[in-house]
């Protein structure tokens, strides 16, 4: 679905952000993106989203370079879910929801009857209609971010890309929204996303592409790349990863940083 290959980005007159990114994501695919502060994984997602123009390489959606696809088209096919901070404006969150319908909307047209619909379908999808006529202004962070992903699936695009979909949420929402990821996934959307939580990546993703100084050091699934030795070096810091049986067939991994 989105082929990367051989990407390098600068800011002007700067040397390269990031070098030589080379990945993949199929349909299905939750690919987590770790690394530290600065490691640049939002840029990457910026030259994604086709708002940084990359120096060498390329960026492909179903074999069509990103840069010769109108924003329009690219929009159907590519949502972002940003981070779910508080606005000011007192949008109700249906109407936020809505917006997702702007690239199949002409530019002189307000949402009909039909793009409503799709937006209520929306919410309904993540367990939010009760939320429709509230405020976005005051609802909570994990609500708000739950309208964001609605926002991304009114706008129907199958690629979904997340900058710290969990950031700033309560221990209860973070798993929400994980389980929801992993229930879009299931429904066959790809999902790119950040964190800095390693036990993401055991959780729900099947792929992990860990991020330093701009480049790769590791891409591959959890189990073979998340390590107490790939953490380690990573984060500058002890981690261990443990095998804990939850009754499932298979044991689940989790991160410990050793204190
Ligand atoms: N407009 C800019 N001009 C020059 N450098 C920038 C600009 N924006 C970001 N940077 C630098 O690019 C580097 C990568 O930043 P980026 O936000 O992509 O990292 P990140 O991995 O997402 O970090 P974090 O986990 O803290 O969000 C940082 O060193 C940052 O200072």
């Amino acid at each position: 679905m989105l082929v990367v290959e051989n990407l390098s980005f600068a800011y002007p007159s700067a040397g390269n952000l990031l070098t030589d990114i080379s990945f993949a994501v199929d349909k299905g695919d939750v690919i987590c993106l770790l690394g530290p502060n600065g490691a640049g994984k939002t840029t990457l997602l910026r030259c994604l989203l086709g708002l940084a123009k990359i120096r060498t390489g390329s960026i492909r959606l179903r074999g069509q370079k990103i840069d010769a696809i109108p924003a329009k088209e690219l929009a159907a096919d590519l949502a972002y879910v940003p981070q779910a901070a508080a606005t000011v404006f007192p949008y109700r969150v249906l109407d936020i929801v809505v917006m997702g319908r702007t690239p199949h909307i002409d530019f002189t047209a307000v949402p009909g009857r039909e793009d409503y619909a799709i937006a209520q379908e929306s919410l309904a999808e993540l367990g939010i209609s009760h939320l429709a006529e509230a405020l976005f202004s005051r609802i909570s962070g994990g609500e708000r971010q739950l309208t964001l992903i609605a926002r991304a699936l009114t706008q129907r695009a199958r690629l979904l890309i997340m900058d710290e979909p969990t950031a700033s949420l309560d221990y209860g929402n973070q798993v929400r929204i994980l389980r929801v990821i992993d229930k879009l996934a299931k429904q066959g959307y790809s999902i790119i996303m950040t964190s800095h939580f390693p036990n993401h990546a055991f959780l729900l993703c099947n792929q992990v592409m860990i991020m330093k100084q701009g480049k790769i050091v590791a891409l591959g699934s959890p189990d073979s790349v998340v390590t107490d030795t790939v953490l380690s070096d990573l984060y500058m810091t002890k981690v261990k990863v443990v095998e804990i049986d939850t009754g499932e067939s298979k044991a689940l991994k989790v991160c410990l940083p050793l204190i």
